[in-house]
C-alpha cells in the first residue's frame, strides 16, 4: 500500500445479482478530504460500509493502514447509517459503552458534546433523541476515536447550517492532524470543507477533482428571473432550467457563446457555477429533472 490511509481497488457490490457499483477505485489520502457527493440512491452508503468494513464487498480489495477493514479496526473511525447509538440507553451510557470497547476512545467527547449543544441531554436515552441530536451524538462518538482514517456517511444530514459549518470545522481540524476523511453527503453545500470531490450517480464516479477542477468540470451558467425564464431556454442544456432563489439557471450548452448570450440583453447574467449547478449538471442532465419552462 502507498501512503494513502484508504486504497479500494476494482470494488462492486450487488445484491441478488443487482449491481450497486462496480469496478470503483478510491483513494484517500493523510490530511486529505474527501467528499463523495451524490443524489439519494446511488450507493454512497453501501459504497461507505464497505470502505468500513460493516459490508463485504461483491468483487474488489480495501486497504486501510495494517490491512483489510474488517480485520484492522484500529485503522478507521467510522460513522454509518444507524449502526452506532443504541436507542434504548442514554446519551452518556452509549459514549461509556464506546469508551470501555474502544482502546483508541479519546476524552474528546466532552468537548464535542457542548460544541455539539448536546450536553444537557446526555442522561435522556437516545430513543427520546430528535434525528439531529442523535446526529450529533454519534459524530461526537465516531470524532473521539483516535485512528488515521474517518468514514462519516452523511455526517451532515438533518443538520442545520450552523451546525452544518460547525462539522466543517471539526472535519478542518482532522485534516490538519493529517487525519484522512471520507464523507459522504448528498448536500452540495458540503463542498466547502473538501480538498478533493468525488461524484457518483447511479452510473458510478462520474466525476473527481479538486473544488476548482469540478466546478470548472462544468460549462457556465446563465441567470435570470422567474418571469424571464424564455429567454435563456434556448441557451442551456437540454432546455432544463433549475430554480434558484427567486431565479431561473441552467447550463450553457457548447455552441452558446457566454459573452454573446448576456449582451445587450436585459436581466440575463452568465456566471460560474456553483457547488449546486456542479450537482445539477451531474444528477439531472440526463433528463431526470422537471423542467421548468
Ligand atoms: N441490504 C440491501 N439489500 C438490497 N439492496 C440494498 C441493500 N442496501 C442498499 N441497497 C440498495 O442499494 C442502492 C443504494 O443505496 P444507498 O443507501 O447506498 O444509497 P445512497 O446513495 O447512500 O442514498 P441516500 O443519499 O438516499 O442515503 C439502493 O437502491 C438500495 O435500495
Amino acid at each position: 500500500m502507498s501512503e494513502s490511509v484508504l486504497a479500494a481497488e476494482g470494488l462492486g457490490k450487488s445484491f441478488g445479482g443487482d449491481a450497486v457499483f462496480d469496478e470503483l477505485n478510491l483513494t484517500v489520502e493523510p490530511g486529505e478530504v474527501v467528499v463523495l457527493l451524490g443524489p439519494n440512491g446511488t450507493g454512497k452508503s453501501v459504497l461507505a460500509s464497505c470502505l468500513a468494513g460493516g459490508v463485504s464487498p461483491s468483487e474488489g480489495t480495501v486497504e486501510v493502514p495494517g490491512g483489510v477493514p474488517a480485520t484492522t479496526p484500529g485503522a478507521t473511525s467510522f460513522l454509518l447509517q444507524h449502526a452506532l447509538c443504541l436507542d434504548r440507553l442514554t446519551g452518556r451510557e452509549n459514549i461509556s459503552f464506546y469508551d470501555r470497547l474502544n482502546p483508541s476512545f479519546t476524552d474528546r467527547w466532552e468537548t464535542l458534546v457542548e460544541t455539539f449543544g448536546i450536553d444537557d441531554q446526555l442522561d435522556d436515552r437516545v430513543d427520546q433523541y430528535s434525528g439531529g441530536m442523535r446526529r450529533k451524538l454519534e459524530l461526537a462518538i465516531s470524532l473521539s476515536v483516535e485512528a488515521p482514517l474517518y468514514i462519516l456517511d452523511e455526517p451532515t444530514a438533518a443538520l442545520d447550517l450552523t451546525m452544518v459549518r460547525e462539522v466543517h470545522h471539526q472535519l478542518s481540524k482532522l485534516r490538519d492532524r493529517e487525519k484522512g476523511v471520507l464523507m459522504t453527503t448528498h448536500l452540495p453545500m458540503d463542498a466547502d470543507v473538501a480538498d478533493r470531490i468525488v461524484f457518483m450517480t447511479d452510473a458510478g464516479i462520474v466525476a473527481t477533482g479538486t473544488p476548482a477542477e469540478i466546478k470548472s468540470s462544468v460549462p457556465p451558467v446563465v441567470e435570470t428571473s422567474l418571469g424571464n425564464a424564455d429567454t435563456i431556454s434556448d441557451d442551456v442544456i437540454d432546455e432544463q432550467l433549475f430554480r434558484g432563489d427567486g431565479v431561473v439557471r441552467g447550463l450553457l450548452t457548447p455552441e452558446a457563446d457566454p459573452s454573446a448570450v448576456a449582451d445587450g440583453v436585459s436581466d440575463v447574467r452568465v456566471t460560474d457555477p456553483t457547488y449546486a449547478d456542479v450537482f445539477n449538471y451531474y444528477t439531472h442532465l440526463d433528463g431526470q429533472a422537471e423542467k421548468i419552462s
